[in-house]
């Protein structure tokens, strides 16, 4: 690959705006696309983006632009950070303009609804590429923490082992640091996943339930995701790496993970209404724990804790009366 890299960032959110600088500070030249002229530019004009990070001062390597096809000119990468819900109509404008052989990589923690499709596979599917040539970065990555040049450690996942160093050069600075695997299946589950049980510790956290009840969720929380990746061909010691447990514990302990304080504001008692009034970001398991619930259905495999979310934030039911049904369902053993 010629240098200097270069990287085409859609979505100018949070982790779009805090990977792009991740990337720049790599030594790639990075160009956003978002939607609104106004945070282009403030981007190119004070180095700012002031809805998300007005504090930070953003590289000079980072542009933007509102054009698609402007920010998919020559790109190596075409890195996707939009919510989950939208990907695949916003895909299917921008596939047409991608730069020929660019890989595609997914920033997003999600599954679709209604088709219960990983992101990569609606970015196979929506841009007619090979699977060797979609990526996914993940891991306990919060965006506010990545932008002040906080230290981290993240997975890139690609099918294709040198597709997948490609990218961790790319990405790899001082405070970032990527480790490479080639389970897609296992990071991408791992990703979507976190968020729903990060809703079930918040609204544990919000309803005053204590250490060993958050304890308790982010462990079963774990099984039942490994459940689900087993069942789906995924390698179960992804769970317990960076895509898995790094970030499970990262969502569900830390006040700056919107999925978790989604959940803290439900268990307080906030209604659903109320609280998507007050979440400015995307809370990607709001959405995502049915379509997980449908693929743990599809696959036959037991989700007690996204059960129990789904029932919560999208059927009404109260949190003491969920918390009573998950704690007295049949006693089992730990692992079966
Ligand atoms: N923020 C984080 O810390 C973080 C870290 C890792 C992964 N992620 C994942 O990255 C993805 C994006 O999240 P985010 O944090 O950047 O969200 P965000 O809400 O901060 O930003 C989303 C961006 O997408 C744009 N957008 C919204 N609806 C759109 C539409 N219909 N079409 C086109 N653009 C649209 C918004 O204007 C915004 O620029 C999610 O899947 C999230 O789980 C986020
Ligand atoms: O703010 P959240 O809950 O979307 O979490 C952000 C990242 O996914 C943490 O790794």
């Amino acid at each position: 690959m010629t240098h200097p890299v270069t990287a085409a960032v859609y979505g100018t959110g949070s982790w779009g705006t805090a990977f792009g600088m991740v990337l720049a500070d790599a030594g790639c030249r990075v160009t956003l696309w978002g939607r609104r002229k106004e945070i282009a530019d403030a981007v190119n004009n004070d180095r700012v983006n002031p809805d998300y990070f007005p504090d930070v001062e953003l590289p000079a390597t980072l542009r933007a632009t509102t054009d698609p096809a402007e920010a998919a000119a020559g790109a190596d990468f075409t890195v996707l950070a939009i919510p989950s819900q939208t990907l695949r109509e916003n895909l299917a404008a921008w596939a047409p303009r991608l730069a020929p052989d660019t890989v595609l990589v997914s920033l997003m923690k999600g599954v679709e609804l209604g088709t219960a499709k990983r992101m990569s596979e609606v970015i196979e599917e929506v841009a007619g590429v090979s699977p060797d040539r979609v990526a996914v970065v993940t891991g306990p990555n919060l965006a506010r923490e990545i932008v002040g040049r906080m230290p981290a450690a993240a997975v890139v996942a690609c099918r294709d082992e040198e597709v997948g160093r490609r990218l961790q050069t790319a990405c790899h600075t001082p405070y970032f640091r990527p480790y490479t695997n080639t389970d897609v299946v296992g990071c991408e589950l791992g990703g979507a996943v976190k968020n729903v049980i990060g809703l079930a510790v918040g609204i544990a956290d919000g309803m005053g339930l204590g250490d060993n009840a958050k304890g308790s969720l982010i462990t079963r929380g774990l099984a039942e995701t490994t459940r689900l990746g087993l069942a789906m061909g995924a390698d179960p010691l992804t769970f317990a790496g960076l895509a898995g447990l790094g970030d499970l514990v990262a969502t569900c302990s830390s006040p700056l993970s919107r999925n978790h304080t989604f959940g803290t504001n439900l268990g307080r008692g906030m209604t659903l209404q109320e609280t998507i009034a007050v979440t400015k970001q995307t809370a990607e398991g709001v959405k995502s724990c049915e379509s997980v619930l449908d693929l743990a259905r599809r696959h036959g495999v037991d989700m007690p804790i996204t059960e129990t979310v789904v029932s919560i934030v999208h059927e009404g039911k109260p949190p003491l009366v969920a918390l009573k049904e998950l704690m007295s369902r049949s006693a089992k053993p730990e692992r079966h």
